[in-house]
């Protein structure tokens, strides 16, 4: 499965703004007003942000990403932007036909979105009309918003008689080590991850789509997250919570994308060129870590706080050499550390991409910082966060100061032609 198209499309450089800014508002006319008809008959839509002026200044608010026609959903290559809004929802309907309704009317409210268009109205002409669109964006541009939607294994279950669709691979993930989740934080028959530039054009997408859901779907749960915790091809590493940079050795090339994330469409060729989603609330146990000294907190990751070099080098991009000794014959890179752990050279090769944020949900009821890291990876065999998180929640030098409390896993469908809709295959 080619990803150029996805690889290319990146917002951080000034050159490809401007291209996805023009591309999209050349393209967005007559593909996005069919949207805009069938996102509810929602009229009027504002082509308000997108330029066509080649030579107009890189602004990143004005960044749109293309919604139709490409190999993948955005949001999973595309370049992680600097906040999210992630909600899972249960279905309340047990009528296919519903269930498509809605998957018709969010893919379509998507294209909108992603255009960086209302949902219809802000301010209907008669003083007795309802907004279709609640408005908080309407000034903000698409801020290179992504919406990924993605279907839970609850969807294959014998409600929708859909259960001849689910793919072999895909399935409730199983109780892990170290695990507390919260029920009230896991699971969902389906996911919406909005990625943008700017938090309120993120949280207006999740907001208007689950308007769009009324009657069919509520939000189970939600997480806001901020300060990308993950990096993608060719951006500056972020740092998470705990003061560490997050991302260093992500998926970053075609090649590992197609060998560990895109989807082949063996078993259910309607997953060709999608991936599944694992979603994770993890809670940082904050005020011990911050009284944890240096030396143990480089010992927890393997790597240097200030640089993220790996204990083994002295740069950020060296390569860790997991069998390097010290002069007393210890592991340089302790063997129970994060990376030592999760690495693929100790995982038989195995990766996943990471696309991860830190949130906070301010102090807890014991006067504790609320907070940690919303972690999303992208795979093409949930089996892979299985392995990966079984080896982790037994005995990562981590789990001190972590608690898996939320959880959910998705599959992600490709991206539709334009006149079409996510997961439309299934209904067929
Ligand atoms: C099951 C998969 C993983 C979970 C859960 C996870 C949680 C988690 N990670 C950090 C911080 C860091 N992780 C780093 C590397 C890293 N993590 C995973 C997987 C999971 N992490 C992988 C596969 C890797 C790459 C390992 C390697 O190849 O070296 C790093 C180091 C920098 C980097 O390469 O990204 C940090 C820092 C936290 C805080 C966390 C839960 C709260
Ligand atoms: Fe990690």
């Amino acid at each position: 499965m080619t990803t150029l198209r996805d690889r290319r499309d990146d917002p951080a450089d000034p050159d490809e703004r401007r291209r996805l800014s023009r591309r999209s508002f050349l393209g967005g006319g007559v593909a996005g007003l069919a949207a805009g008809a069938l996102a509810g008959g929602l009229g009027g839509a504002a082509i308000a942000h997108a330029r066509a002026d080649e030579d107009a200044p890189a602004d990143v608010s004005e960044t749109a990403v293309p919604f139709y026609d490409q190999t993948h959903q955005g949001g999973i290559a595309t370049p992680p932007q600097r906040y999210v809004v992630f909600a899972s929802y249960d279905l309340t309907t047990t009528d296919a036909g519903d269930l498509q309704v809605l998957l018709a009317r969010w893919s379509a409210s998507i294209a909108q979105l992603q255009a960086g268009r209302n949902l219809g109205t802000v301010e209907p002409s008669r003083p007795s009309g309802v907004p279709t669109d609640t408005g908080e964006a309407a000034d903000l541009g698409p801020n290179a918003l992504t919406v990924t939607l993605g279907l839970g294994p609850g969807v294959f279950d014998d409600r929708f008689g859909l259960a001849r669709h689910r793919p072999a691979r895909f399935d409730h993930l199983p109780e892990l080590p170290s695990d507390r989740l919260d029920p009230k934080l896991t699971g969902g028959d389906l996911s919406l991850q909005a990625c943008a530039e700017d938090p309120q054009v993120a949280y207006h997408a999740i907001r208007d789509l689950s308007r769009l859901a009324r009657g069919t779907a509520v939000v189970r749960w939600t997480v806001m997250g901020f300060g990308r915790a993950s990096a993608g091809k060719g951006q500056t590493t972020p740092r998470n919570l705990m003061g560490f940079k997050d991302g260093t050795r992500n998926i970053k090339t075609d090649a590992d994308l197609d060998q560990f994330v895109w989807h082949d469409g063996t078993d259910q060729a309607w997953m060709q060129g999608g991936t599944y989603q694992v979603a994770r609330k993890i809670q940082m146990n904050i005020e011990n870590w911050d009284a944890d000294q240096i030396g143990d907190q480089h010992a927890v990751f393997g790597r240097t706080k200030q640089e993220g070099a790996p204990l083994s080098g002295t740069q950020e991009f060296d390569t860790p050499d997991f069998a390097r000794k010290d002069a007393s014959g210890e592991l340089v890179i302790p063997a129970t550390s994060h990376v030592a752990l999760a690495a693929h050279e100790n995982n038989g090769g195995l990766k996943i991409l990471r696309r991860s944020y830190n949130f906070t949900d301010g102090m807890d009821e014991y006067g504790q910082i609320n907070a940690g890291l919303l972690f999303i990876a992208y795979m093409n065999d949930p089996a892979a966060f299985v392995t990966m998180q079984t080896k982790l929640g037994r005995s990562d030098r981590l789990n001190e100061y972590i608690s898996h409390v939320g959880s959910g896993v998705f599959a992600v469908p490709p991206a539709p032609a334009t006149g079409h809709y996510v997961a439309e295959p299934l209904f067929g």
